[in-house]
């Protein structure tokens, strides 16, 4: 079953005139520092065409045999993202499968080149994603302390987090046996409580959280709260839009690589939830309604980058401006 088109007109970009931005970010003391700021993000990747048309120019289909490879398509996968995430903020990211999720956590972790727009990080973001690499044949201790010396941790920090680790992931005595011996869910929440050791001021989640039992997510949850806590702000991309719910405090749905919503996470995800309900249904015209619905209801966020910069030292992105306005 097809999604439904992202409905409403093309978001602008930014030489369309927009509201007024305001000065620049003063550093007042009751405003949470800003961590993460993405302007008009743009991401695209070349894949394979499934479907080739008949159409394509001789010159096109001799370039690509010189070359090699099969007609390819443009996938936009991130359409002019902007956002701001300050100190304090769990920003779960909901959408369907293939919507923009992971690419736009991969790019806040720098590890995507973007078509257009920027992103600027307070500090580097931790990201831990399903795919982290692990070595199968190291047990999950040493997986551990290889993880947090690869993220920088001395070897004295690393030693005193373990316990904390093994008590997070809740691997329990199997920490001692070979990774290749996990289920897929015990690498996952291995991998959330390494990267959640060191304490980063951005940590990027990509799944982990949702393949724990109930107390895994409890436990979870308390850190995130905890690093929040500490000033750092977390991103957590789930299906699980419940979990979402449940462990931040803001959420934004993307559609096919755009913004639909950006506000608290129960609202949004509550919103997604209905809509992906109905599409599971085949109710196609009544999420069609609710996505057109969402889309008109959220506000565009427009950020001006233009002299900001990160601060060394965990003080934030100075610099930078940001308004929001009614679609
Ligand atoms: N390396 C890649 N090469 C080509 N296309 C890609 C690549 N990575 C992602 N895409 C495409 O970009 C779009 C967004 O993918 P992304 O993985 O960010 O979505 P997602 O919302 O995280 O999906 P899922 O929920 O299935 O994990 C999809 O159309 C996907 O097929």
């Amino acid at each position: 079953m097809a999604a439904p088109e992202l409905p409403g007109p093309e978001l602008p970009g930014p030489e369309l005139p927009g509201p007024e931005l305001p000065g620049p970010e003063l550093p007042a003391p009751d405003e949470p520092r800003v961590h993460v700021a993405v302007d008009d993000l743009h991401v695209r990747y070349s894949a394979p065409d499934a479907a080739p048309r008949t159409g394509r120019s001789r010159l096109r289909r001799g370039v690509d045999a010189a070359l090699g490879r099969g007609p390819s398509v443009v996938v936009r996968a991130l359409v002019g993202v902007s956002l701001v995430a300050r100190a304090g903020d769990a920003v779960g990211i909901v959408g369907l499968n293939g919507s923009g999720k992971s690419t736009l956590l991969r790019a806040v972790a720098g590890l995507e080149r973007p078509a257009r727009g920027t992103v600027l990080a307070s500090s580097t973001p931790v990201l831990l994603g399903v795919n982290a690499a692990m070595i199968p044949d190291l047990t999950g201790r040493e997986n551990v302390r290889l993880g947090c010396l690869a993220m920088g941790m001395t070897p004295e920090a690393t030693a005193a987090a373990l316990g904390d680790v093994v008590d997070l992931s809740g691997i329990g005595a199997a920490i001692d046996l070979p990774m290749r011996t996990y289920s897929s869910g015990m690498g996952a929440r291995l991998k959330f409580a390494i990267a959640a050791a060191s304490e980063p001021e951005i940590l990027l989640v990509d799944e982990a959280l949702a393949t724990g039992d109930a107390a895994f997510r409890e436990r979870s949850r308390e850190r995130m709260d905890r690093l929040r806590a500490g000033a750092g702000c977390v991103f957590l991309v789930s299906h699980a839009a419940q979990t979402v719910e449940e462990t931040c405090t803001r959420a934004i749905w993307l559609h096919q690589g755009r913004v639909v919503l950006d506000g608290p996470a129960v609202e949004v995800a509550q919103r997604y939830r209905w809509f992906a309900w109905n599409l599971a249904q085949g109710e196609d015209a009544v999420a069609e309604r609710l996505l057109e619905e969402a889309f008109r209801a959220g506000v565009e966020i427009v950020v001006d980058l233009d002299g900001a910069a990160g601060v060394p030292g965990g003080r934030g992105v100075r610099g930078v401006r940001h308004a929001r306005r009614q679609r």
